[in-house]
């Protein structure tokens, strides 16, 4: 099987070794001119790549340009601007038995690492890796996804235009079966952006040679929603976060608990909301995007069956669009409420008193983020003290993306490892020990060296027990 570049896996996966053995990819003068070639390569093909993404997902240029212009081209420069710093040489203290040798902290390049972004945010979700494994020193292959088809063939043709081509290998064809080929191959890092289910057989194949994984994956976040709350403020951030990307979106809230006392007020503030934000025919709103494909257009509009629709329940397949759709009483076995969502379906599960809300939350697989809605401190105590997630937002939605200062990852089933900023650097980069001995043969103590006695022993372990 050949990748895009119509070269065989086998001879890409050895070229990219001898490229990186090569230390071209450790000079710093390299890392900035690809990363600078990266961020030319948005500024330069703005129009396209919103082109691209409209195509393929039909959402309005204001979603596009937030997601996978800016927040790409900040992380870019968030990384120029400090990659010196952060690939610096740390020396650390030292203690007496060392002296006077010294102790550094090394960034190393960790080697040829993989790369497989999925589609629903398909700019951002494979050149923020990528911008991480250039600036750690690395050769890539990156294997976009093909389901943004139109996306992902752009991307591969820009790529191979502005990136240094003996250093990195894209692909934008592949499925299942090349993934399956690419997983046999050694990679000193694989970073994974996709559903549980791939996750764990990516997992499975990285522990053949125990390759370091980042494996960012998706479920089904929870939203509280407490009666302590401002019905009409919360209805429109539950909204906007649901129907952003058309709910297709990894940390987009999957489904909601309510407190019962506002279950009603709540449904009929969704549905004035609805109305301010996509008029009367949401289907003919430019701010409402489409689902990436009739299949999984399908899939969403089979879950309508699956508790009482009392808001949408429309469905488009050959226009790929599926209404809001909000539901009540969803049957708890059903596949709306055992699988990830990924559409703009919402159903609500009414609860009286917050511990059923918490146990409900604990008695299912750790979320990639958990939401709660409240103005009630000790509720969002009990919430955050009761619950895992791999992040969690009091009072709005999905925003905690755009802080490059918060690890962005999972916790259990929802994945392994987190990025942004400075720790998308770090998760493509070795920190290698290294001491620098002395050769000054007077301090070199008998007394380290064979025959042992107890007087060695006793004063070996007041110098190393002294942390001097
Ligand atoms: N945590 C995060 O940051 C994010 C997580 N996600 C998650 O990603 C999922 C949606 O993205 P999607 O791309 O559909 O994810 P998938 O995991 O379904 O697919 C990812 C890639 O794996 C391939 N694949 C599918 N089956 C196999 C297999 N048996 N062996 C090897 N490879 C396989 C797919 O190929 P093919 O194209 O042939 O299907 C695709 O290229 C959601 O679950 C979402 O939660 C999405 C965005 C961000
Ligand atoms: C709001 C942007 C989020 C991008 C990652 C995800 O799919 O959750």
């Amino acid at each position: 099987m050949s990748s895009s570049t119509g070269v065989a896996l086998s001879s890409v996966s050895k070229n990219l070794r001898k490229v990186f053995l090569s230390q071209k990819t450790r000079k710093m003068d390299w890392r900035f001119s690809q990363l600078k070639a990266l961020k030319k390569l948005i500024s330069e093909n703005k129009e396209d790549i919103t082109a691209a993404v409209k195509k393929d997902l039909g959402k309005h240029e204001f979603e596009i340009h937030q997601t996978e212009i800016v927040m790409v081209q900040a992380e870019c420069e968030e990384t120029i601007s400090h990659l010196e710093s952060w690939n610096k040489t740390e020396k650390v203290y030292s203690p007496i038995h060392f002296k006077p040798g010294s102790s550094y902290i090394l960034k190393e390049p960790l080697g040829v690492v993989l790369i497989m972004s999925p589609w629903n945010y398909p700019v951002n979700l494979a050149l923020v890796p990528l911008i991480g494994a250039i600036a750690g020193g690395n050769c890539a292959l990156v294997k976009l996804s093909r389901h943004s088809y139109n996306v992902s063939k752009l991307l591969y043709e820009l790529l191979t235009k502005y990136m240094d081509p003996e250093c990195f290998v894209f692909d934008y064809e592949g499925g299942a079966q090349y993934i399956t080929e690419l997983l046999e191959y050694k990679w000193d890092h694989i970073f994974f952006t996709g559903s549980v289910k791939v996750g764990k057989i990516v997992y499975a194949a990285a522990a053949k040679y125990l390759t370091p994984v980042t494996l960012e994956l998706g479920g089904k976040n929870p939203c509280i929603v407490d009666k302590d709350t401002d019905i009409k403020f919360t209805a429109r951030r539950l909204i906007w976060g649901k129907c952003w990307n058309a709910g297709q979106t990894c940390i987009g809230l999957d489904y909601l608990l309510v407190h019962k006392s506002i279950l009603q007020p709540l449904i009929e503030e969704f549905k004035s909301v609805l109305k301010e934000f996509f008029g009367e025919d949401i289907k003919k709103s430019p701010s409402f995007a489409r689902i990436i494909s009739k299949a999984a257009a399908e899939r969403l509009a089979s879950l309508f069956t699956n508790g009482k629709v009392v808001i949408g329940g429309e469905a488009d397949i050959e226009e790929r669009y599926i209404s809001p759709t909000v539901i009540v009483d969803p049957d708890l076995d059903s596949p709306l409420m055992t699988e990830e969502i990924f559409g703009p379906v919402l159903p609500i599960v009414a609860y009286e008193n917050i511990d059923e809300a918490i146990e409900f939350i604990q008695n299912r697989p750790h979320p990639l983020t958990l939401y709660c809605f409240s103005r009630d401190q000790s509720i969002q105590d009990k919430v955050l003290d009761g619950t895992q997630s791999g992040s969690v937002m009091l009072n709005d939605c999905l925003l905690h993306f755009t802080n490059p200062q918060l690890p962005f990852g999972g916790i259990g089933d929802s994945g392994i490892g987190a990025y942004h900023g400075k720790l998308t650097f770090d998760t493509f980069t070795h920190r290698r020990a290294l001491v620098q001995s002395t050769t000054k043969k007077f301090l070199d103590l008998p007394l380290r060296y064979p025959p042992y006695t107890p007087m060695s022993d006793n004063i070996a372990s007041k110098i190393i027990g002294s942390g001097w």
